[in-house]
């Protein structure tokens, strides 16, 4: 995509904000999109991220929902994502909105299976239903999931990127990509759950395992002939996605009632005897639902040794 505004920063610029007087310098462009430019910048021998776009109304949309994420994070340990909001004051005497963000150190999600390898998949996908999983829990919804916002760090850690698609539960998705929104597959509708996001993971997978086969497939059909069936189909053409076919369906089809759900289906098939995985963290909430149902076993031997033979 480009960028509606063409001038870059040059390394070693100083972005001093208009109104609250924060300063950044430019180390490096880190990546451009549709809404805007984000530079690698330093402030006080940090790193961060600084988002910098044209338009001020889709910049402050994506800084009202990171703000609001924000304020449902207060008191969490989670480390704040949002760091900055200002104007920049440019040469051509116009103001330019920015936002500063924690920087995510990682490769983005094609890179990283590139450079470690397929086995990493099944540990980065647990990990980003993890991510989406929190989100769902407060409430919101991603919207744009694709392979391009997905970071991934050491050890299959998954980051998102580009909160311009978040949308809040229940109302219409704001921004997404054709080929990973259900409505273009004639699969549901664009309003924001968490089957909107799980459809788009499905895709995802399929794309990070072939997406020329997938590119075809598209190519190939008529707007009322595309199916979550067609691309079932394709999944069950992919080796490696084979086992994970009753997943996908549930996923392509709206079939998992919460992003736990999900999650702990995935984490099944990851632990099926001659699945090749390789270790990383688990997510926090993953932890809380695993001690959850360790506390109901127990629970119920309780009441099964006082009910007696
Ligand atoms: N916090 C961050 N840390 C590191 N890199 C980042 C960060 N945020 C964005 N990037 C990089 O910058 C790129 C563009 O950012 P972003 O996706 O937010 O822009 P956009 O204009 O909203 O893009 P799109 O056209 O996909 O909507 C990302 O793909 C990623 O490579």
């Amino acid at each position: 995509m480009t960028t509606s505004f063409e001038w870059s920063l040059p390394r070693g610029t100083v972005v001093r904000g208009k109104w609250k007087q924060g300063s950044y310098r430019i180390e490096r462009l880190l990546g451009e999109g549709a809404n805007g430019k984000v530079f690698l910048v330093e402030r006080n021998r940090n790193w961060y991220a600084l988002k910098i776009g044209a338009d001020a109304v889709d910049l402050q949309s994506e800084v009202n929902v990171l703000q609001s994420i924000a304020k449902q994070q207060r008191g969490s340990r989670a480390e704040a994502f949002l760091v900055d909001v200002d104007d920049l004051r440019a040469m051509d005497g116009k103001d330019y909105p920015f936002y500063v963000m924690r920087y995510i150190r990682g490769a983005t999600l094609s890179e990283y299976l590139a450079r470690h390898g397929m086995d990493w998949f099944p540990v980065v996908g647990y990990s980003l239903l993890g991510k989406l999983g929190e989100l769902h829990e407060a409430g919101w919804i991603f919207g744009d999931v694709k392979v391009e916002n997905v970071m991934v760090a050491d050890y299959g850690r998954v980051d998102l990127v580009d909160y311009g698609g978040v949308t809040a539960a229940g109302k219409g998705v704001r921004q997404f990509t054709e080929i990973y929104d259900r409505g273009y597959w004639n699969a549901g509708s664009r309003i924001a759950e968490p089957s909107y996001d799980l459809f788009s993971f499905a895709v995802l997978c399929i794309q990070l395992h072939d997406s020329r086969r997938l590119s075809n497939l598209i190519g190939a059909m008529l707007p009322q002939t595309r199916t979550p069936d067609e691309l079932l189909r394709l999944a069950g053409a992919i080796p490696a996605l084979k086992p994970l076919g009753g997943w996908l369906r549930k996923a392509l089809y709206g079939e998992f009632s919460t992003t736990r759900e999900a999650a702990a289906a995935w984490q099944q098939w990851m632990h099926r005897p001659g699945i090749k995985r390789s270790s990383a963290p688990t997510p926090g909430w993953v932890k809380g639902l695993f001690l959850g149902s360790a506390a109901l076993l127990g629970t119920t031997i309780y009441w099964l040794l006082q009910m007696g033979p």
